[in-house]
């Protein structure tokens, strides 16, 4: 197998769905889950680029795991969920700081998931008035509805908030409104939307980190065990 050209990592708390998202996307199902134990990635061929995507354990216990999969990411997905703002405040308190291993020029998108739960009247009438479809509901589906507790414009304020954290400027960077999606695993809703979007926006990242050369690593098999002198030190 190839080696990957690219990694994409879902974060965020447990339950929001994270492992429903990457098995819409991937496997077009909606499959009951068990809550992700340490990590597990899929790969996808996106134009001739493999991209690996990874899912995370949102449980606290593997939370030092965490920055070892976002190690030379070139794209992270925040994940909340829509019906708990406590997911949105847990991104910012708990999870951005394991981004810090990511490459310098990643990618960020935050995702709000299950709007599907949401009360009729609040998504659906967003996407009848074609608010776009980073900002819009999922549509019926059955369950019992809630009014909506986490508005698109504190994702948004939460984006702002990682361009400080990471000093970057708002006209380098995609604009917030490019990056904060609203989906349902359940019904698919934006799920496509999400994942092809950060495809398109790795590949050229992908481009940029061939064209300075090869990833800075250690060939072990090359190395030889240095003669040790009397005095103790390395010859
Ligand atoms: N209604 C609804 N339920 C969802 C959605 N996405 C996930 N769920 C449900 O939420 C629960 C948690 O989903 P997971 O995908 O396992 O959540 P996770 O973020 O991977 O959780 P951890 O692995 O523990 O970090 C499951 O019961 C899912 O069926 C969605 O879009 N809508
Ligand atoms: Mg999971």
């Amino acid at each position: 197998m190839r080696k990957p050209d690219g990694k994409i990592v879902l974060l965020g708390d447990m339950n929001v769905g994270k492992t429903s998202l990457l098995q819409r996307y991937m496997e077009r199902r909606f499959p009951d889950t068990v809550s992700t134990v340490g990590g597990a990635f899929y790969l996808k061929q996106w134009r001739s680029y493999n991209i690996s995507i990874w899912d995370t354990a949102g449980r606290e216990q593997f939370h030092g795991l965490g920055s070892m999969y976002c190690r030379g990411a070139a794209a992270v997905i925040l994940t909340y969920d829509v019906n708990h703002p406590q997911s949105l405040v847990e991104l910012e308190d708990r999870f951005l700081g394991l981004t810090d291993t990511a490459n310098t020029d990643c990618l960020f998108a935050i995702v709000g998931n299950k709007v599907d739960l949401l009360e009729d009247g609040t998504a659906d009438s967003q996407e009848k008035e074609g608010l776009g479809p980073g900002v819009a509901g999922g549509g019926s589906s059955g369950s019992p509805k809630v009014p909506k507790q986490v508005q698109p414009e504190d994702a948004v304020a939460f984006y702002k908030k990682i361009l400080k954290y990471k000093m970057l400027d708002e006209k380098d960077v995609p604009a917030a409104e490019q990056m904060c999606f609203e989906t349902s695993a359940k019904t698919g809703y934006n799920v496509d939307l999400l994942f092809e979007t950060l495809f398109d926006m790795v590949v050229p990242v992908i481009l940029r980190q061939r064209a300075q050369g090869p990833p800075q690593t250690v060939d072990i098999t090359s190395y030889k065990t240095p003669r040790r002198t009397r005095s103790g030190c390395c010859a």
